[in-house]
């Protein structure tokens, strides 16, 4: 962990919500370059909401969100994402129509972007559209990292997939962070991602309801789920 680093991300006091109704309350967050901070929660916490404010998809109703240190609350999408900030989404963003060699092309992606899966590479020549949930997941995550982000986001890594699926991009996820880049992650399986993230913050009815090690986490992982998740 880089605890002394600039966060590459951090709310402060932040509120988001729909229209009028409030979603999340007072959040305080921050994940710095070379960490997985693991974003934990039941159903309906919010998890989504924050990513999506952090991304620049929400604009927060009050609060602050800081971007490699500067205030971003203003800072459409598009901008963050030339700051090198990457968004994974439950929908996963492929481009069907293209085969996987042209899509990471398309993204300027080059030989290492395929090598990371090789169940990927093996299907080089197909179109996204017909590969399996797990390999459409693999290409989403080939082409975020192909435009060298700085910052990763991501919501429900491995919603559907196969476990082993599942492992395959988490332990990318963790070699990712540790090439210096600051990675925000939601997943179901807590055991799963918090095996390989730094920290965790739990959240619950919009707000963050306790932080801590992943391997604080990790060793009291009935509790969690009974405290928590349930
Ligand atoms: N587009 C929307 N309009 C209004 N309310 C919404 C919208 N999207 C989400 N909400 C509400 O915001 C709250 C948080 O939802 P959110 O999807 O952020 O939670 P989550 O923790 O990601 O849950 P899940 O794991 O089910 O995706 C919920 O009460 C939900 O009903």
């Amino acid at each position: 962990m880089h605890s002394g680093s600039t966060p590459a991300i951090e709310a402060r006091g932040l509120a988001a919500g729909y229209g009028r109704v409030p979603v999340l309350r007072d959040i305080n967050l921050a994940v710095r370059p070379g960490e997985v901070v693991a974003l934990l929660g039941p159903n309906g916490a919010g998890k989504t909401t924050l990513l999506r404010t952090l991304a620049g998809y929400r604009r927060p109703t009050s609060g602050e969100v800081r971007l490699f240190g500067e205030p971003c609350n203003r800072v459409p999408v598009h901008r963050r994402c030339r700051q090198g900030v990457s968004f994974m989404g439950e929908e996963r963003h492929i481009f069907p129509g293209l085969t996987v060699r042209q899509s990471l092309r398309l993204v300027r992606g080059g030989p290492e972007s395929i090598e990371l899966f090789p169940a990927l590479a093996r299907r080089s020549r197909h179109r996204a559209a017909l590969l399996s949930g797990g390999e459409q997941q693999m290409l989403a995550l080939a082409l975020a990292l192909a435009r060298a982000p700085r910052l990763l986001l991501i919501d429900e890594l491995s919603l559907g997939l196969a476990p082993l699926v599942r492992e395959r991009l988490l332990d990318t996820v963790r070699a990712t962070a540790d090439r210096g880049v600051a990675v925000l992650v939601v997943e179901q399986n807590a055991r799963a991602v918090l095996s390989r993230a730094d920290r965790a913050y739990v959240m619950r009815r919009g707000e963050i309801v306790d932080e801590g090690t992943a391997s604080r986490w990790l060793a009291d992982l009935d509790g969690l789920a009974a405290r928590y998740l349930s």
